[in-house]
């Protein structure tokens, strides 16, 4: 294996323990991205699902970008993603955020957070409350 790059991951992750551990993988609860969205907090919600899937239902954020998962590290795509805010990965329940979110970390992306759960995450926090 490549060992520069173990140490490096090694590095990242050397602080993914006790309570901060979610923190620190930059996991966002979806409780605490609804917070800061009321709030007016700036921050760019990335959703990374496929096209189709962002073509049945998507984000009405006013700073949001659709970057689908396997364009993502493209380098004109990496130009879209501002360094100076909080970006919010987004994808169906978590998985792909989880993957793409820690590489975007990983590669220097450090205002990079992980929307916990998902889509299906945020819905069920929201749940019926909202809906009324
Ligand atoms: O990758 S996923 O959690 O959206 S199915």
């Amino acid at each position: 294996y490549d060992s520069a790059l173990a140490q490096s991951y090694q590095k990242q992750f050397a602080n993914v323990e006790g309570a901060a551990a979610g923190k620190n993988l930059g996991l966002m609860s979806p409780a605490a991205f609804v917070d800061a969205t009321k709030a007016g907090k700036e921050m760019v919600a990335l959703d990374i699902r496929t096209e189709a899937e962002m073509a049945l239902f998507g984000l009405t954020l006013p700073h949001s970008l659709n970057i689908p998962a396997n364009e993502l590290f493209l380098p004109e795509n990496l130009a879209k993603l501002p360094t100076d805010k909080p970006v919010v990965v987004f994808c169906k329940s978590g998985a792909r955020a989880t993957a793409l979110g820690t590489a975007l970390r990983h590669a220097g992306f450090d205002n990079v957070k992980i929307l916990k759960g998902g889509f299906k995450g945020l819905a069920a926090y929201l749940g019926p409350k909202e809906a009324n």
